[in-house]
């Protein structure tokens, strides 16, 4: 499918290169607009990946928003910003969506370098109110008092604490203007969970018992209560309809929410028709049936899911929290073997955190499971509420290092260094599937504390053997009188051990080890790395706080000169790409390293030469 040309824009959506484009057309024209951007959509997004479902939701809503307001004197805000590529197709950027969420290609989310139209680039849930809150307030404090903040936020999204957090104060402050979209279409990638869930649910039923669309009701409900007017529910696929509620809205000046009903995955079967999350994100798919054209081996995933059904299976203290994301976090079958044992908290990390302490404290070991770029919410739930109780919770971090396209807010870059200032908190890193089933087990059965697991997105590979298991080290690769120490964490070990072959065919002897567990260090390591003449470590995570810099700290505090270098990410926000691309433009390949250990140990030798050149008596010197 892919090797058909792309579809051509149709009629209509060839004109709309500016949201100014839209205030133009006839309400007529409106359904056959919608129709073109769903052909483009599925047609683009089906070649390039990304987040078919939640757009194909949001395309009448999207037109309404810009036909109604002005951007970007009014600032519309995407909550998540996975549903703004309908915003960015009307916004001037049609034309690049053949790049979306490629290298130096469109971003999948909201980017201000692409567009004045765009605000927030975070990827991160439940945040968007809280943008709004500050922007009005700013604006007001800059001369600017109505300029409008429109905040588009998803069902899922709003079961984030943030949300309410900032509401208590959007509602606080009458006459600010701030018009919350809320886009419900009852699911996050699963329907949405909890008491939220349910009111929502009511609300709608409420609307379609007793009033036509686009009324305000007078039915009590969490929005009133806290001093937003609300209006709704409105059919979200009904551009007249959507536009009249927002108008509304725009006119009642104050904190106003507006519910909007959409369907995940609108007009384009696959999508709605799929179970498990209505095409939230999707590979290369075959546009006409749906199908991943794109297959790669057992993913990490796959392989945690697997292990913690079994492990599940052997000991009933064994329980499982996610943050709405049972499938992509892989607890899917122990949520089928065992329902009352994997708890759906919403898109709500923090509290997941501290119900899993809680669910501790009630003598059970729980499993949260996390994309690692999310732990950092919790992160203070995680340091007080867990590792300050010592309790035995794991924490299994999924998209751990480079994930790829999702770009800078989704690289689980920053755990190793984040959560080693955790005390009492150990953290596992398998290199390969074996070590994952291995260290998941050996984390569930540890009492004394927390525990980390953290594996990334891709393919597992095979396993990677030990030659020997040292004091708490696997031996990956060993040769008399090795020169170089490579420390690999995780699925780095793979490249090491690749590298170490090719140093090998140049004659410069090279241990490999893989720790295991990034946190606590192995107190061998400096012993270890003493022997060597140099000593290279690898994380797929940033070196400031990670684990070569550590190891560095330890090396240095015990008085031994031993050289380290440490390959790791850089420390700054890393761009969108192919995973692979991303890894090796940060250095974590086998080549790389190689050249890390020629480049060294010629300085060392140039250094040793000219310390000997110095240190040699005046005769000596003349000789050379
Ligand atoms: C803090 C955080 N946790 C988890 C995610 C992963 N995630 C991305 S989109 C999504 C579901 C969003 O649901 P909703 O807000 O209803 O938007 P929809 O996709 O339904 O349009 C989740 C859980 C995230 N982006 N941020
Ligand atoms: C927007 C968001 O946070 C998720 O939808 C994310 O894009 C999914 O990532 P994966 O495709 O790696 O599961
Ligand atoms: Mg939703």
């Amino acid at each position: 499918m892919t090797d058909t040309p792309p579809l051509a824009a149709g009629p209509l959506l060839r004109e709309i290169n500016a949201p100014s484009d839209l205030k133009l057309l006839a309400p007529e024209q409106l359904p056959v607009l919608a129709e073109e951007i769903r052909d483009f959509l599925v047609d683009r997004v089906s070649r390039t990946g990304g987040h078919l479902g939640p757009n194909l939701g949001v395309v009448e809503l999207t037109l309404a928003l810009h036909r109604v307001f002005d951007s970007p004197t009014d600032r519309i805000v995407f909550d998540t910003g996975h549903q703004a590529y309908v915003h960015k197709i009307v916004s001037g950027r049609r034309e690049h969506f053949d790049t979306l969420r490629r290298e130096d290609g469109l971003s999948g989310y909201p980017s201000r370098s692409e567009s004045d139209h765009d605000v927030v680039e975070n990827s991160h849930a439940s945040t968007a109110l809280s943008y709004a809150d500050g922007l009005v307030r700013g604006f007001a404090l800059r001369g600017q008092p109505h300029r409008r903040v429109i905040a588009v936020v998803g069902d899922g999204a709003l079961s984030g604490g943030m949300c309410w957090e900032a509401l208590n104060n959007i509602g606080a402050a009458p006459g600010q203007p701030v018009i919350v979209v809320l886009n419900d279409n009852g699911r996050s990638y699963a329907p949405t969970t909890g008491a939220l869930g349910r009111h929502l649910t009511a609300l709608r039923k409420a609307a379609s018992a007793d009033a036509v669309d686009g009324e305000s009701q007078d039915t009590a409900n969490l929005f009133t209560a806290l001093g937003l007017a609300y209006i709704g529910p409105v059919d979200g696929h009904d551009v007249p309809a959507v536009e009249a509620a927002l108008r509304r809205a725009a006119a009642l000046g104050g904190p106003v929410l507006v519910h909007c009903v959409t369907r995940k995955g609108r007009g384009y079967l696959p999508a709605e028709r799929h179970e498990a999350d209505c095409m939230h994100a999707v590979g290369v798919i075959d546009r006409v049936s749906g199908i991943a054209l794109q297959s790669s081996g057992p993913s990490w995933t796959s392989v945690f899911g697997e292990e913690i059904v079994r492990i599940a299976a052997e000991r009933a203290d064994i329980v499982a929290i996610t943050a709405a994301m049972v499938h992509p976090t892989g607890l899917h079958d122990f949520a089928r073997a065992y329902p009352d044992r994997v708890f759906d908290v919403g898109i709500a990390e923090q509290h997941a955190v501290t119900s899993a302490a809680g669910l501790a404290l009630a003598g059970l070991h729980p499993v949260v499971a996390l994309y690692s770029t999310f732990v950092g919410r919790a992160f203070d739930q995680l340091l007080m509420d867990v590792a300050l109780h010592r309790l035995p919770v794991t924490f299994v971090l999924d998209r751990a290092g480079i994930t790829g396209p999702d770009g800078s807010s989704h690289h689980g870059m920053w755990d190793l260094a984040l959560l080693a200032v955790v005390p009492g908190l150990a953290i596992a890193v398998p290199r390969d599937p074996a070590r994952l089933r291995e260290l998941l087990r050996d984390a569930t059965a540890n009492k004394s504390g927390p525990t980390v697991l953290r594996f990334p997105k891709s393919a597992a590979g095979p396993d990677i053997s030990a030659l020997d298991h040292v004091d708490g080290l696997d031996v990956l690769g060993i040769t008399h009188d090795a020169e170089v120490l490579l420390v690999g964490l995780g699925p780095t070990a793979r490249a090491c051990v690749d590298a170490a072959a090719v140093l090998g065919e140049q004659g410069i002897g090279v241990t490999v080890v893989d720790p295991r567990w990034a946190a606590p260090l192995n107190p061998w390591l400096p012993e270890l790395a003493s022997a060597h003449r140099l000593t290279v470590t690898v994380e797929d995570n940033i070196g400031t706080g990670g684990f070569g810099s550590r190891l560095a700290h330890q090396l240095a505090q015990g008085g031994n000169p031993t050289r380290l270098r440490t390959i790791a990410l850089p420390h700054r926000f890393l761009p969108h790409g192919t995973r692979a691309d991303l890894l090796r433009n940060c250095g974590l390949d086998a080549a790389t390293i190689v050249r890390t250990v020629l480049r060294h140990l010629d300085a060392d030798s140039t250094a040793t030469a000219a310390s000997r050149r110095r240190s040699a008596p005046p005769h000596a010197a003349a000789q050379n």
